[in-house]
């Protein structure tokens, strides 16, 4: 199966024996590419992935157990062409062949054997030439070797990319639904869909239902969804409309004849809504059967037969009204409406599951049922208190007549009146009169019981509600309390101290707990991953490691994740140090920080940046710290211990690559950043050795100046003027060229030179010295400034600083 080479056998010989081959893939149409000496060498990388090795099966990623199908692949063509010959030789694997280091086993060897118009002869005379021919045979095969190595990579490459569609592939009861969606833009996979915890997409009819609300007649509710919710508190609030106003309208004369209609017409209103609730809602609620939610209409319908709610429904709305045309518009007769307590019940329950904080449900809960029993107590105190003509009617004791003092005299608001004696003598609070006759005693008695038992009851659990709702807070205190007291005892610093107590407050806030990890232990595994992946969705999804790796590597990760607060300033960890742990940034700025006193500023890391991952991997070739990290403020970080990221990522190559890819750039960058200020230090300490001194006037000129100055001598002005421009100008010459001597061309014009000086000289009428009787400078010893050569700095940088003044100065210290 190849192509003879026509060339001369001792050229091919020689151009074996000299490894001057080429191989040609037919599949990429490439060009001849010749096979370099390290390919010779090395027929595979080392860290490359080996299908052909067996002993390389474990390296394989276990995502998947299901076995997967493999693309079909060509029989790969392999052209050998060998330089100098005219005709490649053509090597082409059957689609038969296993992928098996020894795939040119003696028989397939056979099928490269040179055909007839090979001279075989010629080639077989000399030993050499069998030597020769196997060398071809040898290389042949290896190159082939080393093409199914490649081919084998990537049949790899592509089923693991099948693969992982299989995997990503939509669930389920959304397949049939899909087909009908139009087709979306193709867009990365977010991380919450990839780990499992997307909402699944929904069917069309399912699209419908929300439009309405989630209503639709055709479908089914879920009885903790908002639709329920909303349509049961409106039930609710029908009930206590009959349960509050059925008893007021009945005892106090609150309904009369004006106004009947319109308590009818909301007695109606509210009859409607619970036939409604009845006839439509209650008979399309989910219910689970065998663990499995049934959603078919006609299975809800079922259920809702079977129940005992539909029993109680039935009642509270039987038109009991008719006995209106009997015994009149009592609305007493309505009481039956009260049974629906159910749906009152209900909306407390899913209440108290839905807020994250429910000590308030809890406690209007509780509270309704005392204001209830109040409430029902004084419409029986008012009827009684009616009954007795309000206590107009007087009654006979021990031979005198009194007038009821226990009933309600009717004067003020009735209501008020009748809830405030029956609240006072419910809690046994207050002075309550003395009741009269039997009705009266039996009325107080039953009053005190309730107050004693159901009022205490009702109390006891408002109590336990406050106290259960603050526990935590005064668990969190206490223990705040202790550790600041800890402090103390040891004798710590102030400053530490408070960097304590700062922590234990930043701490409360954020996450109102200690550890937060134990308030969710008690959950099954898979739904602790679940919940502390929703819960830092958007830490994690800015993790790039989390974004390229395997799904199933986040959800490992994430519960061996535990969250830390450091506070402003803190250092998370020193440079050099070993490194035990790495860290993401849940929430906060951090510093990469390096130099003596940690002021350089590498780089600064927010949210979802993963840092300690190089010292952790040993990725720059030892497990220490290559930089220092800082909390610019108060952080919340997530911690991976080294025990815990090496259990995990072994099974993952793919993550380990791309954590030690990243390592190595930073690294890298690290490096040059160092160099790069170790070049800044290098050159500012060169400048600082060319710098000159900015040339310092003589404290004889500048002692005559001052003295001068009061004598408002016009030429002495003149002087210290040119001293000032010359100092000025020093200090220019000092900043622009702080490493140069030589001087700026633009400064010529402006030079003071000999000529200026001794026109100053001339002009001024300078007294010598020791003729001087004004004021003097304390600190200034004229005497030690007559020698000006000593006032110039000998150094081999002052030479140069002489040419431009130094004439001048000797010129003024002559006159
Ligand atoms: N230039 C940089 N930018 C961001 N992070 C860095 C940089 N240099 C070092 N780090 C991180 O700082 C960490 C210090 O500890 P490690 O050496 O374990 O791992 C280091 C990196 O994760």
């Amino acid at each position: 199966m190849y192509k003879v080479p026509k060339k001369s056998n001792t050229n091919l010989a020689r151009s074996i024996r000299k490894r001057e081959f080429s191989y040609v893939d037919r599949q990429k149409a490439s060009k001849p590419t010749p096979l370099s000496e390290d390919d010779w060498k090395s027929p595979r990388s080392e860290d490359s992935f080996d299908l052909l090795d067996p002993s390389n099966s474990s390296k394989e990623p276990t995502t998947s157990s299901r076995p997967l199908p493999i693309p079909t692949i060509r029989p790969p063509e392999v052209v050998i062409q060998i330089d100098g010959v005219d005709s490649p030789i053509l090597g082409l694997i059957d689609e038969s062949d296993d992928l098996h280091p020894d795939v040119f086993d003696e028989s397939r060897r056979g099928r490269l054997e040179p055909s007839s118009s090979i001279d075989a002869n010629s080639l077989s005379a000399t030993r050499s030439s069998s030597v020769i021919e196997d060398d071809v045979r040898s290389q042949i095969s290896f190159v082939m070797r080393e093409r199914l190595h490649s081919i084998a990579k990537e049949v790899h490459r592509r089923t693991s990319a099948v693969r992982e569609d299989l995997i990503r592939e939509t669930p389920e009861d959304t397949v049939s639904v899909a087909s009908n969606i139009p087709k979306q833009s193709e867009h990365r996979p977010s991380l919450m869909s990839l780990i499992g915890l997307q909402n699944r997409a929904e069917s069309p009819s399912a699209v419908a239902q929300k439009k309405l609300f989630g209503f639709s007649l055709k479908g089914t509710f879920h009885p903790y969804g908002r639709f329920y919710m909303t349509w049961l508190s409106l039930v609710t609030l029908c009930f206590l409309y009959n349960a509050f106003c059925i008893p007021l309208r009945s005892s106090y004369p609150y309904q009369t004849t004006e106004n009947w209609m319109y308590w009818f017409m909301v007695d109606y209103i509210c009859d409607a809504v619970y036939i409604i609730d009845m006839l439509i809602i209650k008979p399309r609620l989910r219910f689970t059967r065998g663990g499995i939610q049934v959603k078919t209409l006609a299975d809800t319908q079922k259920h809702y037969l079977m129940t005992r709610t539909l029993k109680l429904d039935i009642l509270s709305i039987l038109p009991t009204d008719f006995v209106y045309f009997a015994v009149g518009k009592k609305p007493i007769y309505r009481m039956n409406r009260v049974l629906k307590i159910n749906s009152f019940w209900l909306l407390f329950d899913m209440l108290d599951n839905s807020f994250a904080n429910p000590y308030a449900i809890r406690i209007a809960r509780t509270l309704s049922y005392m204001i209830y029993i109040i409430h029902c107590n004084s419409c029986v105190y008012y009827k009684l208190s009616a009954m007795q003509a309000f206590g107009q009617i007087a009654y006979l004791e021990n031979g005198k007549w009194y007038l009821n003092k226990w009933v309600y005299n009717n004067q003020g608001n009735a209501y008020i009146r009748c809830f405030y004696f029956t609240a006072a003598v419910a809690t046994s609070t207050g002075n309550n009169p003395a009741p009269t006759n039997v009705i009266e005693y039996i009325y107080m008695t039953c009053s005190w019981m309730m107050g004693v038992f159901v009022f205490a009851l009702l109390l006891g659990q408002i109590r336990d509600i406050v106290s259960n709702a603050n526990r935590n807070r005064e668990e969190f205190q206490r223990k705040m309390d202790l550790a600041l007291g800890e402090c103390q005892k040891l004798g710590l610093k102030q400053e530490t101290t408070n960097r304590v107590r700062d922590w234990f407050i930043y701490t409360w806030q954020q996450q109102k707990t200690l550890d937060e990890k134990k308030l969710i232990e008690k959950l099954p595994l898979k739904l602790q991953t679940d919940l502390a992946l929703s819960v830092h969705y958007t830490t994690l999804s800015k993790v790039q490691l989390f974004q390229d790796c395997d799904r199933a590597l986040l959800r490992d990760l994430v519960l061996k994740l535990r969250p830390v607060i450091f506070l402003p300033g803190d250092m998370i960890c020193l440079k050099g140090d070993v490194g035990k742990e790495m860290y993401i940034i849940n929430q906060g700025i951090l510093q990469v920080v390096g130099g003596d006193h940690n002021e350089k500023v590498f780089a600064e890391l927010m949210q979802g940046a993963v840092f300690g991952e190089i010292s952790l991997l040993a990725i720059g070739g030892n497990n220490r710290r290559t930089a220092s990290i800082r909390a610019k403020g108060y952080c919340t970080l997530f911690v991976l211990a080294k025990e815990d990221l090496n259990d995990v990522i072994r099974y993952y190559p793919q993550a380990q690559a791309i954590l030690r890819r990243k390592a190595a750039a930073m690294l890298k960058n690290d490096k040059k950043s160092d160099e790069k200020t170790e070049k800044i230090k290098q050159q500012a300490e060169l400048e600082d050795r060319c710098k000159i001194n900015p040339r310092q006037v003589p404290k004889l000129i500048t002692l005559i100046a001052n003295m001068e100055e009061m004598n408002e001598n016009k030429g002495v002005r003149d002087l210290k003027k040119a001293i000032e421009e010359e100092t000025d100008k020093s200090r220019r010459q000092s900043i622009y060229y702080p490493w140069s001597t030589l001087q700026r061309d633009d400064e010529d014009e402006e030079e003071w030179n000999e000529e200026d000086l001794s026109s100053v000289g001339e002009d001024t009428d300078i007294e010598p010295m020791e003729n001087h009787e004004g004021p003097m400078d304390d600190d200034v010893d004229p005497m030690e400034d007559i020698d000006l050569a000593a006032e110039v700095p000998h150094s081999d940088e002052d030479d140069d600083w002489e040419k431009p003044g130094s004439s001048g100065t000797k010129k003024l210290h002559a006159d």
